[in-house]
């Protein structure tokens, strides 16, 4: 089955066609609208055939599995807006696109939330009045689940031990940054909650910051709500930091330059990381390994160092293994904890959950209903 997997990140849209697991196309848009469809329908129309579309959907609220989408789903799933306002209406924008393909096949949204669908109760609650947490729904949903999903399986290969025997606290660095205890395959603990605006530091977004700030800046300050919400999502993390991009490719540059701002930026930003890191370490408690995906882990080899430059959860980097390429351990023998690390595969998950629920069969037909 060719399954067209349609991954909306923040700023970026990533195409691939995966067929039979393996991904036999792929195209990045750097910098997506959110708005037009050429990109999709081009991407469709150059490699046929497709068989179904399976969409990232960044939040799907209490939902636990993928779905088929149609107008009642991508309605409901309007609800979830204003919990993930940068990217819910980026990945229903694109689901709208591909039920409207020419090909006419199926589109089933696949859900980052899902994967942390069974957080125990403590961490999934915000010490919040309770009568707040019911009527508004307010609690902890975690992010970046079908990265996770993948990191996990391809950490069990490479470690060569099955995922329920795994203690692993995985960080996802792309745009987007978080960090999740992962034990037995299942999520434990994540540093996003309510919205992927908690937790790390990240290329445009704050991360946690005292709740305290924005209400100052809309009661002192007559800031508008809308002002505090695209400064928080847009103009903060390393954007804000060094007060020119969220590229760390950028920053990294200014720093080597020798820019105090850009030096401030990574400090804070490695900062932030590593107490994320160590937050997730006491819930997975004594973790194997620390999982690094994402495109700042896989291009910045000298930042992965620097990561674990004082030694953080015991790891230590081995220089050469850090410089070889592909999915792989980085670590050196005497590491206490092992550091793997793995390419993001959104795709694959993608096509993988697209298949089963479309209940294929070992053929890669459809199966008989
Ligand atoms: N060589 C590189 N190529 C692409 N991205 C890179 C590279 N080095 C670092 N990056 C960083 O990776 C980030 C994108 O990661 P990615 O996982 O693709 O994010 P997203 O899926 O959220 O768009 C960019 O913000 C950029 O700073
Ligand atoms: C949820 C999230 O932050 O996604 P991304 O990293 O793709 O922006
Ligand atoms: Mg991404």
């Amino acid at each position: 089955m060719r399954v067209l997997t349609v991954n909306p990140g923040s700023s970026s849209l990533k195409l691939a066609v995966v067929d039979g697991g393996v991904v036999a196309a792929e195209e990045h848009v750097a910098e997506w609208d959110g708005v037009t469809r050429d990109e999709l329908e081009g991407f469709a129309a150059a490699h046929p055939p497709v068989h179904a579309v399976s969409v990232r959907v960044v939040h799907g609220g209490d939902r636990t599995t993928p779905t088929v989408l149609d107008e009642g789903s991508l309605a409901e799933l309007r609800c979830q807006v204003p919990l993930a306002p940068v990217h819910q209406p980026r990945s229903l924008t694109l689901a709208r696109h591909a039920l409207d393909l020419p090909a006419g096949v199926p589109v089933v949204g696949c859900f980052d939330t899902a994967f942390h669908a069974g957080l125990p109760a403590h961490v999934a609650t915000y010490p919040l009045p309770r009568r707040w947490r019911d009527r508004y729904g307010l609690r902890r949903y975690g992010f970046h689940g079908l990265s996770l999903a993948h990191a996990t399986r391809r950490t069990a290969e490479l470690l060569d031990r099955p995922v329920r025997r795994l203690r692993l606290v995985c960080c996802h660095l792309g745009a987007g940054v978080s960090v999740t205890a992962v034990v037995g395959g299942r999520s434990l603990d994540t540093s996003m909650g309510f919205t992927p605006l908690e937790g790390a530091a990240m290329a445009t977004r704050c991360g946690s910051i005292d709740p305290g700030i924005p209400l100052y800046l809309l009661r002192e300050h007559g800031l508008s709500v809308s002002d505090v919400e695209a400064a928080l999502n847009r103009n903060s993390g390393l954007a804000g930091l060094s007060g020119t991009s969220g590229d760390v490719r950028e920053v990294l540059r200014s720093r080597a330059r020798g820019d105090p701002e850009a030096r401030l930026a990574l400090d804070v930003y490695l900062h932030r990381l590593r107490r994320e890191m160590a937050a997730q370490a006491v819930s997975a408690a004594e973790p194997d390994a620390v999982v690094l995906t994402g495109g700042v882990a896989e291009h910045q080899p000298g930042l992965r160092a620097e990561l674990f430059d004082g030694a953080l959860l015991g790891a230590r980097v081995d220089p050469a293994r850090n410089r070889a390429t592909g999915d792989r351990l980085i670590s050196a023998e005497s590491s206490r904890t092992a550091v793997v690390l793995v390419t993001c595969r959104e795709e694959n998950e993608l096509a993988r959950l697209c298949e089963e629920t479309l209940s294929v069969g070992p053929t890669g037909a459809p199966a008989p209903s």
